[in-house]
This record gives structure tokens, C-alpha cells and sequence, in this order.
């Protein structure tokens, strides 16, 4: 096995770190800057068109160097090797993590239990590839004859989030259908969906990579129901497909074997995105942009898989990420996009990270004595400006935040969208620098406020020194949007492997999903 099993805290690494911690924890960023004027260049890395600042971050060269020996003594490369070439790093379930295998465009083979894997996911592209055709040209028709307006994606967690979320992301790149995601047990929600569809028109997607998940099989037999109430049992080979590992099971239900698109034991729910988990967001917006959604990722893996640690940006935001957790004691990490458009990126987050990093075991079985996963939270900027950020601003936690801003807007809307990287730049740099007192008393006696002075001063100073990366990009592209969602995923693998955890697994979920079959079964 190429991954060592390292407890962190008994690393040289972490000993330095505990000590410089108390050396530089007070140290104000604005001294920083002042200290160095090549600091943003210094604490920037460029990718394609990303630029990842990490300048605002309560780090210096020091800290990294601790950090990145860190990541050496974890033995890193090793692991990332592993992740990439199919070994089963998913120890607990004995499965190889290839999400990345789904977006590989080398010609090089991937080998999982003596099989290419390639070139079963070449053909699932195909087959996704031909059938959004089909249902976009109009060619593909329902019982009646009419061609389908509407996709309803059935699925929950990892089946639902990631293509919800890209399909929201890129709804400017979307074509007429009409996408709708149906995912809580709520029948209610179930029905709200339902009332505004007609069954002649529309095609659901039930998406299950077990195919026994209750929440989707309840929603599925309620919609079947519900279609058969107006169509004929052959009519369903029509309407419903399904994406899922399970083959058997998905038959059983009544999809024709040609409906059934496959999944694989090898792809994580909550990163699935990226494999025929994806056909709402195929359907969405074609498969040609669903294929560059797919090239993004891969560019951003090559950009792991190849750049030194210290270049390297999901190395090294997940490194400051560390910092912050185990050092600093932060709890939270906020996400905000400004565009309205990643209104659903840090709930897709939310499953991502702390599904995969919400652990209190070691990956020697042990329990666990320093901090794991981060609570993730998040929402629009500038929405978020007047909802949360006064806790942000002047709260007493710290909590490290990710601005991402794109420097066009997509309908090229110049007016707004100064107004909006404005806001963007304004709160990290307010964040970062805070407001003295002596600044605070200079407005308010330019403002005339003087009998007030003494009494407002404390409430309007903002002590700053509060951390924050900018992740500015260029445009919103499915190519950019691919990038972004990979850059995430190799943080949770790389504080997975720092935290000596094991991301892939998901036991915590499956307690609460037994009591409630219990509770269901006696009332
Ligand atoms: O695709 P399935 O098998 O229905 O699972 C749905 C979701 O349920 C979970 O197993 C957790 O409950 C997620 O990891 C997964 O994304």
C-alpha cells in the first residue's frame, strides 16, 4: 500500500508548526502587507485563467515551508499516486477512487481488478452522449408521439447535489429543457414537482448508484404511479431511465436494459458528477459542454498530479486550511461565490467535504485526538454581505473564508458587474485590514459626529486580521466550473491524507437510515 498511515501531530512538522504558531499568531496581516509589497505576488498561483490569493491568509513564508514539510512527512506524493492510478484507497469498502478516471483524457490505461476501465467509461460517454442527443434534437418521443420537455433527475445526496448544483452553475449554457430535481422522501415536494409537468413530456431520471437508497425508490414508485395513471406499463421504456451500479435491481423496477446507464463501485456518490450521474446536466446543456465540464476537471487534476507542493493549489489551500483547523482552532470554512449562478456550490460542498472528512477514526482504526473536517457554510456574495458577514466582520470566530469572483460577467453586463467585483474585492480587503480606532475617530469627526464620538468609537472599530483566498476567474464556463469542483475535491483528498483519515467512506449516514426503517416499520 503506497499510503503510509502517519498520525500528523507526531510529525517534526506539526511540533514546528505548534511553535511558530505561537510566534505569529498575533501578527496582523496589515503588517504583513506592509512588510513585504510582494506579498499577493508571492501567495499567488496561477492556473489556466484561475488566480488562487492566498496573500490574505494569516500565513508567511515560514508557515508554508512547516506546511509543506507537513505534507512531506505524510508522504503526499505517494498517496496522490495511489489515488490516481486505482489502488484502493477506499480501504474500509476495498474500492479504488477514480472519479478522476471519468474525466481522464490521456490515452493511458486505468487498471481496476485486472480491467481497463477506460474503456467501459468511453462507452457509458457514448451512450450518454447519443441519448442526449436523441431527447435535445426532439428525435427521442414519448408515448404519445410528443417530444420531451421536461427531465426530472430522481436521486438523493451525491445523485442529486452535483448535478443540481452544475446544472444551476451553467443554466446560462442551458438549452429548452426544463430540468427539475426531485430528491427529499417529501411528498410534498414530490408533488409540487409533479403538478406542472404532464406525463406525455417528460422523462425521469432515476439516478441510484445502489439502487436501494429509500429516499429514491419511494419517489421513483410514487412517480411511476403517478405516469401509469395516464399511460401504459410499455409506455415506461419511454419515460424512465436510470443511472445505477445495480443492475438487477433497476430491472426489477421495470427499466428496459437499455435504459440503464452503468455506474461503478469505484466512484464515490458525492463524486459522481462527472460519470453518468451526469445525464441531467448532459441533458441540461448538451454533451459537447458537459465533455469541457469534464476537461476542466482534468486540467485541474493534471495541475495536482504534476505541480510542485509549493505551486500547487489544492496543496496549498488545503495546507492553510490545516493551519487554521488544528492550529488556530477554526470551525468553519465559509464559501461565497459572487455570482449568482454557484447559488447551490456550498451546499454541494457541504456533502463533499464533510461527508468525506467528518471522521473521529484514524486510518489505523484509533480514535482521534486533534481536529478533522470543517463544518462548510455559505452563499451568494453580495446577498451574503447583508445577511452573515456582520458576524464575519466584527463576530469573535475566526472563520476562513473563499471569495470566488469571475472578472466577466456572462451577459456582459458592465455596470453591474463592476459594482459587484467591487463589493468582491472590498470585503476581503475590509476583512484583512479592518478599521482602526484612530480611523474610526477621524470619520466620525469629519462627519460632524463629535458629542457621539466616545460612545460609538468601540462598536465602529473592526479589528480585522480576519483570513480569506480569493479565487478570481476569468468567466463562468462549463470548463472553468469543471476546474473549480476538481480544485475542491483534491482539498478533501489531501486533508483526508493529512488528517490520516480515510474520505471515502461514509458509515456515519447509515445509523440514523436504520432507526428510522425501525421507527417506520413499528408505526
Ligand atoms: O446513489 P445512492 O446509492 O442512492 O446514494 C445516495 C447518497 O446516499 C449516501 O450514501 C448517504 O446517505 C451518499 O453518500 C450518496 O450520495
Amino acid at each position: 500500500m503506497s499510503m503510509k498511515n502517519i498520525n500528523p501531530t507526531k510529525t517534526n512538522a506539526w511540533k514546528q508548526l505548534t511553535t511558530h504558531y505561537k510566534e505569529v499568531k498575533d501578527i496582523h496581516l496589515k503588517t504583513l502587507f506592509r512588510d513585504d509589497s510582494n506579498r499577493k505576488n508571492k501567495f499567488t498561483i496561477n492556473f489556466n485563467s484561475f488566480e488562487f490569493d492566498f496573500s490574505k491568509n494569516r500565513i508567511t513564508e515560514k508557515t508554508l515551508n512547516h506546511l509543506l514539510n507537513l505534507a512531506n512527512e505524510v508522504d503526499l506524493k505517494n498517496a496522490i499516486n495511489a489515488y490516481f492510478s486505482g489502488e484502493k484507497i477506499n480501504q474500509t469498502e476495498k474500492r479504488a477512487v477514480l472519479h478522476t478516471a471519468l474525466r481522464n483524457q490521456l490515452d493511458s490505461e486505468i487498471i481496476v481488478d485486472d480491467k481497463n476501465i477506460m474503456l467501459e467509461i468511453k462507452e457509458a460517454l457514448n451512450k450518454m452522449d447519443s441519448f442526449s442527443s436523441s431527447v435535445i434534437s426532439g428525435q427521442w418521443k414519448g408515448y404519445s408521439g410528443k417530444t420531451i420537455t421536461d427531465v426530472v433527475n430522481i436521486g438523493i445526496g451525491g445523485s442529486d447535489l452535483g448535478p443540481d448544483m452544475v446544472v444551476e452553475s451553467l443554466k446560462y449554457y442551458k438549452n429548452h429543457l426544463n430540468i427539475h430535481f426531485i430528491s427529499n422522501i417529501d411528498g410534498d415536494h414530490v408533488q409540487e414537482v409533479l403538478k406542472n409537468l404532464n406525463p406525455e413530456t417528460t422523462l425521469f431520471i432515476i439516478v441510484s448508484k445502489t439502487f436501494t437508497t429509500q429516499e429514491t425508490l419511494t419517489n421513483a414508485t410514487t412517480i411511476k404511479k403517478w405516469f401509469l395513471q395516464s399511460a401504459n406499463k410499455k409506455d415506461v421504456a419511454k419515460h424512465f431511465v436510470a443511472v445505477s451500479t445495480n443492475l438487477t435491481m433497476a430491472s426489477e423496477f421495470g427499466i428496459a436494459s437499455e435504459n440503464i446507464f452503468p455506474m461503478w463501485s469505484w466512484v464515490g456518490g458525492r463524486f459522481s458528477l462527472w460519470s453518468t450521474v451526469g445525464l441531467s446536466i448532459s441533458l441540461a446543456i448538451g454533451f459537447k459542454n458537459f465533455h469541457n465540464l469534464l476537461i476542466g476537471a482534468f486540467e485541474m487534476d493534471e495541475h495536482f498530479k504534476n505541480t510542485p507542493f509549493e505551486k500547487n493549489a489544492p496543496i496549498i489551500a488545503s495546507l492553510i486550511g490545516v493551519w487554521y483547523t488544528n492550529f488556530f482552532n477554526a470551525e468553519t470554512e465559509v464559501i461565497l461565490p459572487y455570482t449568482q449562478y454557484l447559488t447551490k456550490f456550498a451546499p454541494y460542498l457541504q456533502q463533499a467535504i464533510m461527508e468525506s472528512n467528518g471522521k473521529s477514526v484514524d486510518r489505523n482504526g484509533e480514535n482521534i485526538n486533534y481536529q478533522t473536517g470543517n463544518i462548510i457554510w455559505g452563499s451568494t456574495g453580495t446577498n451574503a454581505q447583508h445577511a452573515f458577514m456582520q458576524l464575519l466582520h466584527q463576530g469573535t470566530k475566526l472563520i476562513p473564508a473563499d471569495f470566488i469572483g469571475f472578472k466577466q460577467s456572462l451577459y456582459g453586463d458592465e455596470e453591474h458587474h463592476k459594482k459587484l467585483m467591487a463589493n468582491f474585492f472590498a470585503q476581503t480587503q475590509a476583512l484583512a485590514e479592518g478599521k482602526t480606532k484612530q480611523e474610526v475617530h477621524l470619520d466620525l469627526k469629519t462627519q460632524g459626529n463629535i458629542d457621539d464620538i466616545n460612545q460609538l468609537l468601540p462598536f465602529k472599530v473592526f479589528k480585522g486580521n480576519k483570513p480569506s483566498t480569493s479565487i478570481l476567474i476569468e468567466k463562468l464556463t462549463p470548463k472553468t466550473l469543471g476546474s473549480l469542483i476538481a480544485f475542491y475535491e483534491h482539498k478533501i483528498f489531501v486533508q483526508g491524507i493529512i488528517w490520516n483519515i480515510f474520505s471515502y467512506d461514509q458509515f456515519g449516514v447509515e445509523l440514523g437510515k436504520e432507526l428510522a426503517q425501525k421507527i417506520y416499520e413499528k408505526n
